[in-house]
Formats: structure tokens, C-alpha cells, sequence
């Protein structure tokens, strides 16, 4: 998937934006508050509905505004008949938001994700490492979501079942007992399968992970493991049932498919209490590689990449080592930087590479020097 066009209104302080995107690498130069990360923040609005960086969509419509409206042009060479996709979306101060895809009203984000998967790299990314297992779940997901079509509403029913579930522990108490045997059915059996597509996933995605840290030349050993959210030697429902009588004192569910994790570490230890900054970017950058490398082999499917400062943490070497995974990897990439000599020589010459300056708001292509 690439984006063939992309056109931002009153989007922070964006606004008349029309690019045409290269398939290749999209570098985006200018100083501090110009608007290089917007762009990206744009881009990935398209992509899951959501921002980012601000949960309030007033901060991201322009000030004064009463909307913003993004609009863009996906190609998917996997459609032979229709491969090029408009999409738009738009969201009032109220919070009212309008997909459209193909001219049609769309049901939900996720089909705008479906279309357009799109990884970021930036510096929340350190939360792979550093941020609570949420964080982790959610890149889990992102993956499982992309390749196994069946994950989403068995996502979407093991939540309702747990959301019964602890609505029952808070106010029901010891008089919900046939109640919570009808959900703690329908929780394990959602997590039953929820736990074999991610298990099936993570044994994928690890060579994938290793291969990429190698490519990267990363030469410590790192771990990953899945711990699936309840005790290995147990099935879900005896954990839902053994746990009961806590979960009744402590008013929600302790273990279930919602507290799974990955466990990133080195030499017994987490990777987070280990590794220097640096480090830490290369692993991370390394499973967010290897997820989109994994999506392609498994769907066909390529994600674009959103790289938020390459430069920083980072040294020329290993810049470049990334920079000839994206190549490698022949995704479509944006990638914002306030020095453009910082990435000048990471790229070979047959790259495709297109360069935007960014200035108050407004997007310019200019030309490679
Ligand atoms: N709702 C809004 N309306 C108008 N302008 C906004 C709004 N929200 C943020 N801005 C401004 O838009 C700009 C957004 O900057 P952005 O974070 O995209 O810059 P950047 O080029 O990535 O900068 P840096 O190199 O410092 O990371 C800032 O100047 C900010 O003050």
C-alpha cells in the first residue's frame, strides 16, 4: 500500500497541503514547529481514525476551526479492478467524524487500518520497552489484526465479555454467581483463540525480529517472549473460576487474554534496565521492521513507514543500516528530519526519494542536492 496523493486542511497548523507522494522514501526537512510531524500525524489519523499525540481533537483541528479534513489516495496492487482507494475523513470540535472510503460512508477505523497499515517510529516508541504491557498488547494486536481477518471480533467479543464480567464483580457481587458463569464461558472461549492467533503470531514474528537486529548489527542476544495473560499450566475458564473469589473482593478480572504481554529481555534481564538509548532504538526499530517485513510475507500486504527524527539516538552507521532495511524492504517511507544532511548519505542513489520542506504550515517539494 502506498499513499499516491495526500491533501491536509486545518489540520493543526496545516492547511492547504497537496503532495503527491513518492512510492519510495518521503524525507520531510524544516525547522522546530513547522510542521513535519503534523504531516505524520496526518497520515496516521488516515490510517486508525486516531491521533498519536493528542487525545482532545481540538488541540488537532486548526485554531479558529471548526473541522479538519484529510484526504488521500491509496494504491493497493493487491486490487486488481480498483487499485487506486480515495479515502477521506473529517472530525468537528464536537468530535463527529466522517470516514468515507470509495465514496462510501465507512462503518468503523478499523476498515480505514484494513487499507492502510502504517507503523510509526518515534519517541513513544521507547514504550515498547519502557511502557506498561498495554503497549506491548497493542503492537501484538496491530500484527495479529493485520493477518489473521478473524482476530478483530474475537477481539471485540472477549472485551464485551470482560467488560460483563467486571461490571458483575463490582456491583453484583456473590448473587452473580450463575451470571458469571455464563461470562467466564464466553471470556475463555474468546481467549482461548485470541491466545493461539497470537502465540502463532509471535512464533512468526521472532526470526523475523532476529533476522532484522542482525541487519541492523545488533550483536547482543535479545528474548522475546509471549506470556498469554493467565498461568501457562492452566486452560483460561480454571483460571477465570480459581480466581474468582479475588476478582469478587478486588472487583475486576486479574488474568484473561487482557493482560497479555511480551517480554523483551537480555540475558535474563529486561532490555529496558540493560541497553543504552541507542540500543533501545535499534531493538524497537527492529520489531517495528520486522512486523511490516512479516505482514508482507504472510498478506502481500506492505506497510508505510513513519519515521519522526531518524537522526536522533541514532549514529551515521547505524542510520544507515536502517535506512537500507526501508530500502530493502521497499515500503513506502516519510521521514521527518530539521537537518537534511543528517540523511543525505544513507540512501543509495536508486532509491526513490522525493524531499518536502516544511515551513509555517505549508509543504513544498524541493529538489535532492
Ligand atoms: N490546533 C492547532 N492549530 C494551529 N497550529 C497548531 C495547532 N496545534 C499545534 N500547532 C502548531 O503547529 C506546529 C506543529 O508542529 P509539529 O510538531 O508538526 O512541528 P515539527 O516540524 O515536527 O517540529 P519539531 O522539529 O520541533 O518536532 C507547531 O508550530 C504548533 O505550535
Amino acid at each position: 500500500m502506498t499513499l499516491r496523493r495526500l491533501d491536509i486542511s486545518q489540520f493543526r497548523n496545516l492547511s492547504g497541503v497537496k503532495i503527491k507522494p513518492n512510492t519510495g522514501v518521503n524525507l520531510l526537512t524544516g525547522d522546530n514547529g513547522a510542521g513535519k510531524t503534523s504531516v505524520l500525524e496526518a497520515i496516521s489519523v488516515l490510517s486508525v481514525g486516531r491521533s498519536f499525540r493528542a487525545s482532545r481533537t481540538s488541540a488537532i483541528i486548526q485554531f479558529d476551526q471548526a473541522h479538519y479534513t484529510l484526504f488521500a489516495e491509496v494504491f493497493n496492487p493487491l486490487a486488481q479492478l480498483q487499485p487506486i482507494v480515495p479515502i477521506g475523513i473529517s472530525r468537528n470540535k464536537d468530535n463527529e467524524q466522517q470516514i468515507r472510503i470509495s465514496g462510501q460512508q465507512a462503518r468503523s477505523a478499523a476498515q480505514l487500518a484494513e487499507l492502510l497499515p502504517v507503523q510509526l517510529i518515534n519517541s513513544d516508541s521507547f514504550q515498547l520497552l519502557e511502557g506498561s504491557p498495554k503497549v506491548r498488547r497493542q503492537f501484538l494486536d496491530w500484527g495479529v489484526f493485520h493477518v489473521e481477518p478473524q482476530f478483530f471480533s474475537l477481539w471485540q467479543a472477549s472485551q464485551k465479555a470482560l467488560k460483563q464480567r467486571n461490571k458483575l464483580l463490582k456491583y453484583g457481587k456473590m448473587h452473580a454467581v450463575q451470571q458469571l458463569d455464563i461470562w467466564d464461558q464466553a471470556l475463555a472461549s474468546y481467549a482461548e483463540q485470541i491466545d493461539q492467533l497470537r502465540q502463532a503470531y509471535v512464533e512468526k514474528l521472532i526470526p523475523e525480529f532476529e533476522q532484522t537486529l542482525a541487519e541492523l548489527t545488533f550483536s547482543d542476544v535479545i528474548s522475546v517472549s509471549y506470556y498469554r495473560g493467565w498461568d501457562r499450566q492452566t486452560d483460561c475458564l480454571s483460571a477465570l473460576q480459581d480466581n474468582r473469589s479475588r476478582d469478587l473482593a478486588l472487583g475486576f478480572t486479574q488474568a484473561g487474554p487482557h493482560r497479555a504481554d511480551l517480554r523483551i529481555r537480555v540475558n535474563k534481564l529486561l532490555a529496558v534496565d540493560v541497553l543504552s538509548r541507542g540500543q533501545q532504538k535499534l531493538v524497537v526499530c527492529a520489531l517495528l521492521l520486522a512486523q511490516g517485513k512479516l505482514l508482507q510475507k504472510l498478506t502481500g500486504k506492505q506497510c508505510v513507514y513513519l519515521v519522526d527524527d531518524l537522526p536522533a539516538e541514532l549514529d551515521l552507521e547505524h542510520r544507515k543500516y536502517l535506512c537500507r532495511v526501508l530500502e530493502k524492504m521497499q515500503c513506502q517511507v516519510f521521514i521527518t528530519s530539521v537537518d537534511q544532511d543528517a540523511l543525505a548519505e544513507c540512501w543509495s542513489e536508486h532509491t526513490p526519494l522525493s524531499l518536502f520542506h516544511v515551513e509555517h504550515g505549508k509543504v513544498t517539494p524541493t529538489h535532492r542536492s
